[in-house]
């Protein structure tokens, strides 16, 4: 093996990134949120580039791994798990608490789920090297794009003018947005500047009957544009139905995103609506695939290659899903350009994805790479520049990484829920 591709040394770098005041079930959107880059640099001078969650938990895992992986191949991806088992086994079991997330948006928390989302970045990190060292773009390295470009979807959320306490000059320029004039207004803007001619709602926020309206506005103000709601399981089995009722003859209506939480729930609530049931909640492990399969729970998966361990292991529950006939959108948190890019190099490789793609990336005003990617009519082109690529830009990283540096602690690990409590010490999450 070419020995210009074993890995001399790995660079973690967590960094806090600002992130706009937008509303969700589990609260707000903190000021800023954290992110860890990784660089995997090989013995022969070649730098690939990584990106996942940055939570204290995340890193304390990433911080063995790092040390372990000098002397490996960037070719040798599938023993990154084995090897990740091995080192941040223990670690990983004592931050999972087996039930949610942090902010509970995302389903269970295992010490699996924690360690494959460490081991994704790695991964990608590898195959950016490896496509890099290649002259390969990383699809190549997956098998070969199956398209040119891949379609994003707007993601719109109810949210605030400021950040609670933020100084006048700090305000969002995006404005307020809390009722369906002001939704239907960001959506204008994100097809003005982007193109998108798709639209998801992050629900959950308001009353149910408040979220239709917006949705019927959306429809109205973007006659065909197929439209998502995704309340985070927000909803009741009786509510999730009562909502599929009034939306089931509106044909732009894609699917509806985790309206109940729970397999169980989401059963229920599948069974009794023609609307097809999306998740990136009940579904975000290999182990809960048998159930909510049998159970007819979801229709579509929203794979994340993050949680779920790579742009490999992205493939496979491809193959997955098509296998029983379960349809693929995909999943995004706050992410980078750098997640950015190995998503849209993945989405390419999977034939059967057959929605725009989730991302929150045109609501950050802050990267780490030096050329921002252009949506055109909502999609990004799929290039054959070898690796991911993107070029770090090393000025901005390290401002983000003293900032990172210089927190007290409060951003080091997101808190929606702490975020809204610094508006309204009563506020507790609300169940419909
Ligand atoms: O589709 C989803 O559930 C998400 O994107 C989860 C995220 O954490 C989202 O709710 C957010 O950023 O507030
Ligand atoms: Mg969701």
């Amino acid at each position: 093996m070419n020995p210009a591709l074993r890995i001399d040394h790995v660079r973690l770098t967590p960094v806090l990134v600002k992130d706009p005041p937008l509303l969700n079930t589990q609260g707000v959107h903190q000021p800023l949120t954290p992110r860890l880059v990784v660089e995997v640099v090989t013995a022969g001078g070649v730098v690939g580039l990584g990106e996942t969650y940055g939570d204290t938990k995340y890193l304390d895992l990433a911080r063995p791994l790092a040390e372990a992986l000098p002397g490996r191949l960037v070719t040798d991806v599938n023993g990154l798990f084995v090897l990740a088992a091995e080192v941040c086994g223990t670690a990983a079991a004592k931050d999972a608490d087996g039930r949610v997330d942090a902010g509970g948006l995302r389903g269970v928390q295992t010490a699996d789920k924690l360690l494959l989302s460490v081991v994704s970045a790695v991964e990608t990190a590898c195959l950016d090297a490896l496509g890099r060292s290649l002259g390969l773009p990383v699809h190549a390295l997956l098998g070969g794009r199956v398209r040119d470009e891949v379609e994003y979807s707007a993601y719109l959320f109810y949210k605030w003018g400021a950040h609670p306490g933020a100084a006048p000059e700090e305000a969002d320029p995006w404005g307020e947005a809390l009722d369906p004039a002001g939704l239907v207004e960001q959506a204008r803007r994100f097809a003005r500047l982007h193109g998108f001619g798709s639209f998801k709602l992050k629900g959950g926020v308001f009353a149910p009957d408040r979220e239709i309206a917006a949705i019927r506005a959306l429809a109205e103000a973007f006659p065909g544009a197929p439209l998502r709601l995704d309340p985070n399981g927000a909803w009741s089995v009786e509510t999730s139905l009562a909502v599929a009722r009034e939306l089931e003859g509106l044909p732009a209506l894609e699917y509806l995103e985790d309206p109940a939480t729970g397999t169980a729930a989401m059963a229920e609530v599948a069974a009794g609506t023609h609307l097809p049931l999306a998740t990136n909640m009940c579904v975000t492990t290999l182990a809960e695939v048998p159930e909510a399969f049998a159970r007819g729970a979801v229709s579509i998966v929203l794979c994340d290659h993050h949680y779920w361990g790579g742009l490999h292991r992205t493939r496979e529950l491809a193959a997955l899903c098509g296998t029983y006939g379960i349809g693929l959108s995909m999943h995004s948190n706050t992410h980078l350009g750098i997640s950015l890019a190995a998503m849209t190099q993945v989405a390419a490789t999977l034939p059967a994805l057959h929605h725009a793609c989730d991302t929150h990336y045109p609501w950050l005003t802050e990267d780490v790479i030096t050329t921002a990617p252009v949506f055109r009519a909502g999609r990004l082109a799929v290039t054959d520049t070898p690796g991911l690529g993107v070029e770090l830009d090393r000025d901005r990283l390290a401002d983000l990484h003293r900032r990172w540096a210089e927190d007290d602690g409060r951003y080091r690990d997101r808190d929606d829920a702490a975020a809204m409590r610094a508006a309204d010490p009563e506020w507790r999450p609300t169940r419909w």
